[in-house]
């Protein structure tokens, strides 16, 4: 059984124990699938686990915020009195060690076990020390995959469980997502851009270097483009070709373009898994 069905199946029995009592749903899905993400990175037995986990919460809880420094981008002391600076630096400088602490475990233990390749980091390890790429394989570019795991995905390919396959049947399900994902988009500002030259955008002369700012909030819930724009209504999307790549700028969950969110396939098949796990087993 691949981790994601193992976590899930442990999920559904962790509520199962609770029914009767409240039970606090989404600090329990984010635990689960942090946790999914890591042992897909770092193999089942990560000592560092629940700090990664740990970080990984603080790193969404910041980015999904509203903070007024990023619309003041000139006002570079902004971001210094509001502490934001200072706590992504040490953020930053956490998972760095922790990461080296990692690699170094994982080092010494593949000179004596040797490689297993049953996590991301073995796979990445192997294809740094076989060699043969036109560029160097270095620890921080290795960091930076895991920082922008585009290929967790495709690394565990083979472990597809059959519910993971029956999951197309469920349109409906998909409908609902997309909605929900309209409607409460996880990082409502998306990440912020730099203009690489200068443009005119709705009347307005961006110059070049300028932080840009794209509110994918108003995008999706902008009565010009969607009726009824604030009701729930996941049969709007029946007969539509809207998808989670960013084409349409009405609909963009994920964001868009280069820094689009590398962990589309990874975040949907664990949102429909839980999803149809908890309406299965519970009313
Ligand atoms: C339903 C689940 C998810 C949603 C709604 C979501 C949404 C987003 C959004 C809106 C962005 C900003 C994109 C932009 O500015 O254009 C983003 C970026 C990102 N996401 Fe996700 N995400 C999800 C799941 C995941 C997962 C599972 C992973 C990794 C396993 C992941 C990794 C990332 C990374 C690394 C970035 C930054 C990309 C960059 O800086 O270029 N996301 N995500």
């Amino acid at each position: 059984m691949g981790f994601r069905a193992i976590e899930i199946d442990r999920f559904t029995e962790v509520v199962q124990s609770c029914v009767g009592k409240p039970v606090h749903i989404r600090k329990r899905v984010m635990k689960m699938n942090n946790t999914v993400v890591c042992k897909c990175l770092f193999g089942n037995d990560c000592r560092q686990q629940d700090v990664l986990i740990e970080l990984a919460e603080q790193v969404v809880a910041l980015s999904s915020g509203y903070y007024v420094a990023d619309l003041f981008p000139t006002l570079t002391f902004l971001s210094t009195i509001s502490g934001m600076k200072s706590r992504l630096t040490k953020i930053h400088k956490s998972l760095d060690n922790i990461f080296d602490e990692i690699f170094e475990e994982r080092r010494i233990r593949r000179q004596t076990v040797g490689p297993t390749e049953d996590d991301l980091i073995d796979v990445l390890f192997n294809i740094k020390e076989r060699g043969g790429l036109r560029f160097r394989v270095t620890d921080n570019n290795i960091k930076a995959i895991f920082l922008a795991q585009a290929e967790v995905r495709e690394a565990f390919k083979g472990e597809k469980t059959i519910a993971e396959t029956e999951l197309h049947k469920l349109v409906y399900l998909k409908h609902i997502i997309k909605e929900t994902l309209r409607l409460h988009i996880t990082i409502p500002l998306l990440l912020p851009r730099e203009c690489r030259e200068q443009v005119k955008i709705g009347g307005y002369d961006i110059p070049e270097k300028m932080k840009v700012v794209v509110n994918g909030l108003a995008c999706g819930t902008d009565p010009e483009y969607w009726d009824d724009a604030q009701t729930f209504k996941p049969e709007r999307f029946e007969n539509t070709s809207y998808d989670f790549f960013g084409t349409s700028f009405e609909y963009i969950p994920f964001g868009s373009g280069r820094r689009i969110c590398p962990g589309i396939a990874f975040g949907l098949v664990s949102i429909e898994l839980t999803l149809v796990r908890l309406l299965y087993h519970f009313n």
